[in-house]
């Protein structure tokens, strides 16, 4: 919890309390329901807390701003999102529902009021969104196709409407063909060593009615 608090010192103590039950919940629910792997589970503010928050390095979403987080598993970026940003909604969406049982009940017990959670493939929802969330779920041409169509055309941020994607790795590749691609490192932001190899990826859409 102090990792959290290192980068992100003007918590609330609403928030604060908020992240410090994350751990109790997850640990529970992973024995009933493995979603996070054991070693992830010890290292889970800095695996997956962390990690997440990475986005809010980027960018502080505008009070209203709507987000989907496609791929959601045991609720990552969603759930830490949704508690950095209160005043945000968060569509969290995954195929498996067992992986959504979990992420169902850390939502009950942390009483968060800014998340909607469906079982579906992504290419089943129709609604659109400021930013689609989401990490490790599928390659960039694959996800661009799967999420065509769900971004919206009102601006409120700075950062334009589109994918903000949590990646590792060699990129060059998988981006070559997107133009107007972001890529930050997150080793910009924190120091630990996890995050030498892990980036954000940012990649603005352009509504098409
Ligand atoms: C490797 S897990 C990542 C989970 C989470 N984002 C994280 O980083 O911890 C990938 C998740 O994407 C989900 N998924 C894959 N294809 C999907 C699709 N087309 N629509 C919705 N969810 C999908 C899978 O069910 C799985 O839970």
């Amino acid at each position: 919890m102090e990792l959290i608090l290192k980068y992100f010192p003007d918590l609330t103590e609403d928030q604060i309390s908020k992240f410090q039950k994350l751990e109790s919940l997850y640990q529970d629910w992973n024995l009933k329901i493995n979603v996070v792997s054991r070693k992830d589970i010890d290292e889970l503010y800095l695996r997956h807390v962390l990690h997440s928050l990475g986005i809010a390095k980027l960018i502080s979403f505008k009070d209203g701003t709507k987000l989907m987080d496609v791929g959601t598993g045991g609720g990552f970026p969603g759930i830490p999102l949704a508690i950095l940003f209160p005043e945000c909604t968060f569509h969290l969406v995954d195929s498996i529902a067992k992986k959504l049982k979990v992420v169902a009940e850390v939502v009950e017990g942390l009483e968060l009021t800014n998340v909607k959670i469906t079982h579906s493939r992504v290419e089943e929802i129709d609604d659109k969104y400021d930013f689609i969330v989401s990490r490790a779920v599928a390659a960039m041409p694959t996800f661009v196709h799967w999420t065509k169509g769900k971004i919206a055309k009102t601006q409120q941020n700075e950062l334009k409407n589109g994918i903000i994607y949590l990646k590792g790795g060699d990129l060059a590749e998988e981006l070559q063909d997107y133009k107007t691609v972001s890529i930050y490192n997150l080793n910009d932001y924190f120091e630990e060593e996890f995050f030498d190899t892990k980036k954000i990826v940012h990649l603005p859409i352009k509504f098409k009615g």
